[in-house]
């Protein structure tokens, strides 16, 4: 897992370093950048975008190498000398002194082949104006590839929101750290690819969050000596009438990620008996399935019944981990007394996985500011509900109760389809069946999850027409993969 940093510890340690050239280092290693990306292109020529802060500053020391180094170099400085700070004022200055020239629009005429993109970075506070808005849609129009430094223009770096428009980069080099926002929200649709430099800073502050990025802890390996009741049953309750698929989903998942038995309760009255697709699959009355399972998922498909909702709060009464996903989420946001039952939990117990739309009801606000700041929004429901929050989306986010986040890096958009959710569930299950924490088995399912279905992509299944099922099968593939070879 990789630092993921605040706003704040970035400036502390700029500051802590103030007198160790970090916009030369960051300038030069922007250039080694470009000029490794430029290889077979040669005597290109590069458009500089340098803005009005120490973004700006950066892109100017870039330019200057770049120049050096024999490219062609067009800048485009859309701040005032007068008011630049100390740093990117140097580095304005020792660009003129280098021969280099200053438009404040973009040359006619020309083409390049690659730009440089140093309009904003980290000191980006509010929407884009119109001046910057129209150079980063012209940018984005002309199709050449761009180099975005520290963080795409326009890309708000806590959160990942587009400030009123922002450039689509092919490669974002950051800076001294991660930021979140190039990793959730919109971000990574903008980042292209991250590299990071921390520009000789070694020593690094404790850090905001964490970027799940490599298979976190992995459940123990099996004892020749087990048999199937060693690794844990799992329970799932909901499908109601149209919806047991759900419930077989999770199920399947579950099985697939190794749970020694995996029980379904359907409230469905027209169920079947059997899942005829995983005869390994016990279906039993809804009500019974907590006393067989050490793990519980309700939810899926389940429906907001009257029956619904006396199961969803005997089983929040119950000491079992708990899953909670759809329509008990939506449950738990329309009534209030199930809500104070969760409090009473054993921390630790309960994990809830909205995505933006439920975890919308449960914070009684609208999606768009569920999504405004991802991180936030996950770290209110930990909070609220004492519940291991999973909210879903591009970069799904992870939060505690005691305050601790994470986002993760595996994934992609085929996996917006029908049944993924089921199938996370059914995996967090699973894994906390076999003895994980349920922290440690959210952070896992979540990054297995996107993991396989990477995986997929890169076998052509997908991201077009891939499904949870096969998602799950791939994550089978995966866990045994990193746990046994
Ligand atoms: N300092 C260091 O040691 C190092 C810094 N580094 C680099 O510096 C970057 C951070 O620099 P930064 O703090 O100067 O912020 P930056 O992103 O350039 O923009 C700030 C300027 O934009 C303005 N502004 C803001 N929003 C605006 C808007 N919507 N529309 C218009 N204007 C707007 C804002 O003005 P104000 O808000 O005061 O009006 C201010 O003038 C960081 O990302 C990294 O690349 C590295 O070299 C490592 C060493
Ligand atoms: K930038």
């Amino acid at each position: 897992m990789k630092p993921l940093y605040a706003q704040s510890q970035l400036r502390a340690m700029e500051q802590a370093h103030a007198h160790d050239g970090l916009m030369e280092k960051a300038g030069a290693a922007a250039a080694r950048l470009a000029s490794s990306l430029l290889l077979t292109v040669s005597g290109a020529r590069i458009l500089v975008l340098a803005g009005p802060g120490n973004n700006g500053g950066d892109a100017l020391v870039a330019a200057r190498y770049l120049r050096q180094q024999g490219y062609q170099v067009d800048v485009v400085f859309t701040g005032t000398y007068a008011s630049l700070p100390p740093d990117a004022r140097a580095a304005y200055e020792a660009w003129l002194a280098d021969g280099g020239e200053i438009a404040s629009g973009l040359p006619q005429g020309r083409e390049w082949q690659l730009i440089v993109d140093g309009l904003f970075g980290i000191g980006l506070t509010r929407e884009l104006d119109a001046l910057h808005r129209d150079l980063v849609q012209q940018v984005n129009a002309m199709g050449v590839p761009v180099l975005s430094l520290d963080i795409p223009t326009g890309i708000c770096m806590h959160t990942g929101r587009v400030l009123g428009a922002a450039v689509c980069a092919a490669h974002t080099l950051t800076f001294l750290g991660l930021k979140p926002g190039l990793y959730t929200q919109d971000g990574p649709d903008h980042a292209g690819q991250v590299y990071l430099d921390n520009l000789g800073l070694n020593a690094a502050p404790p850090a905001a969050g964490f970027l799940v990025d490599v298979p976190p802890a992995l459940p123990a390996r099996r004892r020749l000596n087990s048999h199937k009741g060693s690794h844990g049953s799992v329970g799932v309750i909901g499908g109601a009438e149209h919806m047991v698929g759900a419930v077989l989903l999770a199920g399947r998942a579950a099985l697939r990620a190794g749970a020694g038995r995996v029980y379904c309760g359907l409230l469905a009255g027209s169920a079947p008996a059997l899942d005829q697709g995983q005869a390994e699959l016990m279906l039993r009355d809804a009500a019974s399935v907590p006393q067989f399972a050490t793990v519980m998922v309700a939810g899926p498909g389940m429906g907001q019944s009257d029956t619904a909702v006396s199961l969803l709060h005997s089983l929040l009464e119950l000491s079992q981990l708990l899953i909670l996903d759809a329509d008990a989420l939506n449950l738990l946001a329309a009534h209030p007394e199930l809500q104070a039952i969760l409090h009473q939990r054993k921390p630790g117990t309960l994990a809830i996985t909205p995505h933006p739309g439920e975890a919308a009801t449960l914070l009684h606000i609208t999606t768009a500011e569920v999504q405004a700041d991802r991180v936030a929004s996950a770290l209110r429901m930990a909070r609220e509900f004492g519940a291991i929050v999973v909210l879903k989306g591009c970069g799904s986010v992870v939060a505690l109760p005691d305050g601790r986040w994470f986002i993760n890096h595996s994934g992609n958009p085929g996996m917006a389809s029908a049944g993924m959710g089921d199938t996370l569930c059914g995996i967090i299950a699973a894994l906390a069946a076999q003895e994980m924490s349920l922290e440690e088995a959210v952070l896992l399912a979540v990054y297995l999850h996107g993991a396989a279905a990477d995986s997929l992509v890169a076998k052509g299944v997908g991201p077009v027409g891939m499904t949870a099922s096969e998602v799950a099968s791939e994550a089978r593939a995966l866990l045994n993969q990193w746990r046994y070879r």
